[in-house]
């Protein structure tokens, strides 16, 4: 049986001007889990995701992360197994150099020198950005930004990986290292949560998706589940990937199977 490591339990969270962001979710995230989060803006993908660490407290309901309570864990504990990317970069990036940003957070969570600079090296290596180690991280594009900010995590290897919007001002080769790195940290056995507005990307890297809308769960299952569900899309307001819609098109209706890249689209009409 596959290992729970996240539950919400009938989770409602209204924030102090009064909004009810979340209206009794109840969740189950398993161990090695590729999920994405998607939903129009405000349906609380990031106030969900927030209780996942610790970051935000229940109103009512309880978050229960590898089976404890959050409100009785200390946010240091929590910030260990559940690594969050910022969708911003600059909102997250602290220190003057790159360097210093990639070994903040294993010192700061009692990595010796030498698993630091090993988790540091691996992580540079990996993502190749070797040639920005001794610059400022705020004078790099955008793109070598985000990377450097979702590097500063990968480097203590979080049980869960949390990526807000990572695409978003990503380049091609940026998209492609972070398929890369998803690909990899699932075969290590992590967990993988990534909220996005991206459906082309969605729909080629999870094995789940979790429709939110107004504060609820409206579905959750596999992409080919999600993309052929026209009501539940109406409702949250969700376009299905281009090449979903292209062949919904050319079918004048809703096939079996949905298609959700452009191999399998490339499979179902090169014969026709
Ligand atoms: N700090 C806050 N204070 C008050 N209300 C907030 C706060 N953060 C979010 N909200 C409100 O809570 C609701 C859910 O917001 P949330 O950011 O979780 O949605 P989201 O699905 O992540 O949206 P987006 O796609 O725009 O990031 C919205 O109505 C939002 O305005």
């Amino acid at each position: 049986m596959r290992e729970c490591i996240i539950e919400t339990q009938d989770l409602v969270h209204t924030y102090p001007t009064g909004v009810t962001a979340l209206k009794g979710v109840n969740l189950k995230i398993y161990k090695n889990d590729k999920i994405s989060i998607v939903g129009q803006n405000g349906s609380g993908k990031t106030t969900i995701v927030r209780h996942f660490n610790g970051l935000l407290k229940p109103t009512s309901g309880r978050v229960l992360l590898f089976g404890e309570d959050t409100t009785k864990q200390k946010i240091g504990q929590m910030a260990r197994k559940v690594g969050y990317v910022f969708q911003n970069p600059n909102h997250q990036i602290f220190c003057t150099t790159v360097r210093d940003e990639l070994e903040a957070a294993p010192k700061n969570f009692g990595f010796s020198e030498e698993e630091t600079k090993k988790a540091v090296d691996e992580v540079v290596e990996l993502m190749n950005i070797q040639s920005v180690l001794n610059t400022h991280p705020l004078t790099l594009d955008y793109t070598t930004k985000k990377i450097v900010s979702i590097a500063s995590v990968l480097a203590y290897k979080p049980d869960v990986l949390i990526l807000d919007e990572p695409t978003g001002g990503l380049d091609e080769p940026g998209r492609v290292m972070l398929t890369k790195i998803i690909d990899m940290m699932i075969e290590n056995g992590h967990t993988i949560i990534m909220i996005s507005h991206d459906m082309d990307y969605v729909a080629e890297n999870s094995d789940r998706i979790i429709v939110m809308c107004q504060g609820e769960v409206v579905d959750d299952g596999s992409p080919e589940k999600i993309f052929l569900n026209a009501e539940v899309l109406r409702k949250a307001q969700i376009e299905p990937p281009q090449i979903t819609q292209l062949d919904l098109y050319l079918e004048n209706g809703y096939p079996k199977e949905a298609i959700l890249s452009v191999s399998d689209f490339i499979k179902k009409y090169k014969n026709i």
